[in-house]
């Protein structure tokens, strides 16, 4: 027995019998009377040879016995066990070779052993047909030549085990699980195990994790996009139970492309609530475009929707000019105060929706347009429809859908939280640090009228904040700026500035009352109205000024 195969395979030993147990010949630790005793009779030898494995035990020594009769002899080889768990198993397990034999040839666990060089030792058949190979073909080869992919080489030089890997092998992932084998802590080879186990379940499974994560990415972007709606949604302040529905049927209305009439008084926020129609639309990429019918000269309003073509009248753009719904192609046309427009043009526009054509001022080529409507009115549309005053048809058009803005008094409990966020939009937009707002301040607006709504609301509290010292915001700002409506005398007619802040505080409510009355086209009655003071209020501080 050379050193050599001492050291491969750990044997120590020889036992050649004939198959009465009478020993022939024994070499190596087979020379040791006690074994040979052991090995001499025949109800042994026939046992050990069924097992094949058998341990042999001596009060100084453990040897495992590989029994194999050959013709009318039994060949025994003795060797050390590698480890005590070898040693057990090998002792209760009587089936411990169909055990082995089990395992190497496990069909739906293939086994790929290397040397420490990283060339084949073995490979089950299972894996052999499935590679291709012919039995004991890829044995003394590099790994790497036989099975793509592998990494036992790798392996068998870092001594780091990989488990639970997915190795792609002839198109297909695998499972494996590879380790390195060490014998008295130094590398001698690795093995690799491959699942073939119930390849259906594996692939069910994996199947099912597919199905997983792809609901795994729809979730994750349906709550982005529903962070996003929300925040979308966030910018219609309040908490009342008519805003929480207006918001909710924006989120139900906004995805479907269907025209949207929004109803309310002026102020309530019905552009705020176009914007988060378009935003949360699949239109949000197109523009929203907004057009103000009651701001629009008569003469105007045509070429302003449906654009012109050069030289079409005097005065005209000479490269002529996309109308509002041409601009709004992809998008969504915002037709604030719809109910101001002139029933010709109402003729028209009903025609747009219907063909969802336009054709330029002076022009001859119709041109299709691909537009969401949402339009907006503060009238009582349907009393004007009765008045003839809003073709009926057209009002059918714009209005498969209404949302209907409470006015300001009808919701009331939100007044504190659209104080709080004016409050700190207003001290961004100036540039100035957020004043803390009294208590009471709220309760005092909670007792005001506003017919100008919350854009009244918010130019009141724009107002205050002029005046708001020491970093607060007080019931007395808002009554030292207050207009008659808030209990204040009028300002004495042709008082001459008394300070540097009263001075800001009339330029800036002059400004106001000027921005307030070109919206609405000159039209003081309507702007006094906005800003919640009387006429005669308006009219005096514009006679001061001017
Ligand atoms: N619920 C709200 N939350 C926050 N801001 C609001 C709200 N409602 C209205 N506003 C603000 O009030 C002002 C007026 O709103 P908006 O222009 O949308 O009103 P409107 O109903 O379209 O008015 P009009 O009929 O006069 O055109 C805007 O500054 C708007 O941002």
């Amino acid at each position: 027995m050379t050193k050599e195969h001492d050291e491969v395979i750990g044997l120590r030993g020889v036992v050649i019998s004939d198959i009465r147990g009478k020993c022939l010949a024994a070499i190596g630790v087979a020379e040791d009377m006690r074994i040979r005793a052991i090995i001499s009779t025949r109800e042994w030898l026939e046992e050990a040879a069924a097992r094949r494995v058998t341990p042999i035990l001596l009060n100084d020594a453990k040897y495992i016995a590989f029994v194999s009769r050959v013709g009318e002899t039994y060949l025994v080889l003795l060797s050390e066990p590698p480890t005590e768990t070898v040693l057990q198993f090998v002792s209760n397990v009587e089936f411990a070779f169909d055990i082995i034999d089990h395992i190497l040839t496990d069909p739906y666990d293939a086994m790929a052993i290397v040397d420490k060089k990283a060339n084949v030792a073995f490979i089950s058949p299972v894996h052999e047909k499935y590679l291709g190979l012919q039995p004991g073909e890829a044995v003394g080869r590099n790994v790497r030549d036989v099975i793509e992919n592998s990494r036992l080489h790798q392996v068998v030089k870092t001594g780091v085990a990989e488990v639970g890997q997915v190795h792609r092998m002839k198109g297909r992932d695998r499972i494996v699980s590879r380790h390195p084998i060490r014998r008295d802590g130094e590398i001698v080879g690795a093995i690799g195990r491959i699942m073939f186990k119930g390849p259906q379940q594996v692939e069910a499974l994996a199947r099912k994790i597919n199905v997983l994560e792809k609901e795994i990415e729809i979730y994750k972007a349906k709550s982005t996009t529903s962070s996003a709606s929300d925040k979308i949604l966030d910018s219609i302040i309040g908490q009342s139970f008519a805003i929480q529905s207006v918001r909710e049927q924006i989120r139900k209305i906004a995805p479907l492309d269907i025209p949207v009439l929004i109803q309310g008084e002026s102020g309530t926020g019905k552009e705020l609530v176009a914007q988060a129609l378009h935003r949360l639309s699949s239109r949000q990429d197109g523009r929203l475009v907004t057009v103000n019918a009651a701001a629009l000269p008569e003469s105007l309003v045509e070429s302003e929707l449906f654009g012109y073509e050069a030289g079409s009248f005097t005065g005209a753009d000479r490269k002529g000019r996309a109308g509002k719904f041409e601009q709004a192609d992809k998008g969504t046309i915002f037709l604030d105060e719809i109910g101001d427009m002139p029933l010709e043009v109402q003729s028209k526009l009903l025609r747009v929706l219907q063909d969802r054509m336009v054709e330029r001022v002076g022009g001859d080529k119709p041109k299709r347009v691909d537009f969401r409507l949402c339009s907006a009115t503060n009238r009582d549309l349907e009393s004007d429809v009765d008045q003839g005053k809003f073709r009926l048809d057209l009002f059918y058009r714009i209005s498969p859908v209404c949302i209907y803005l409470p006015s300001l008094e009808e919701r009331r409990e939100d007044i504190p939280l659209l104080l709080n966020h004016f409050v700190t939009e207003i001290a961004a937009q100036y540039n100035r640090e957020r004043p803390e707002v009294d208590y009471d301040v709220a309760q005092l607006l909670m007792q005001r009228s506003w017919p100008g709504n919350v854009r009244q609301l918010r130019h009141t509290v724009e107002r205050a904040m002029v005046f708001a010292e020491g970093g607060k915001l007080t019931v007395e700002d808002f009554q030292r700026n207050s207009a008659p409506s808030f209990e204040k005398p009028a300002p004495a007619r042709g008082k001459p500035a008394a300070s540097t802040l009263q001075t800001s505080l009339d330029q800036f409510e002059t400004r106001l009352i000027n921005e307030t009355i070109s919206r609405f086209q000159g039209d003081r009655a309507r702007a006094a109205e906005v800003l919640g003071v009387p006429l005669a209020y308006l009219d005096e501080r514009l006679e001061q000024v001017s």
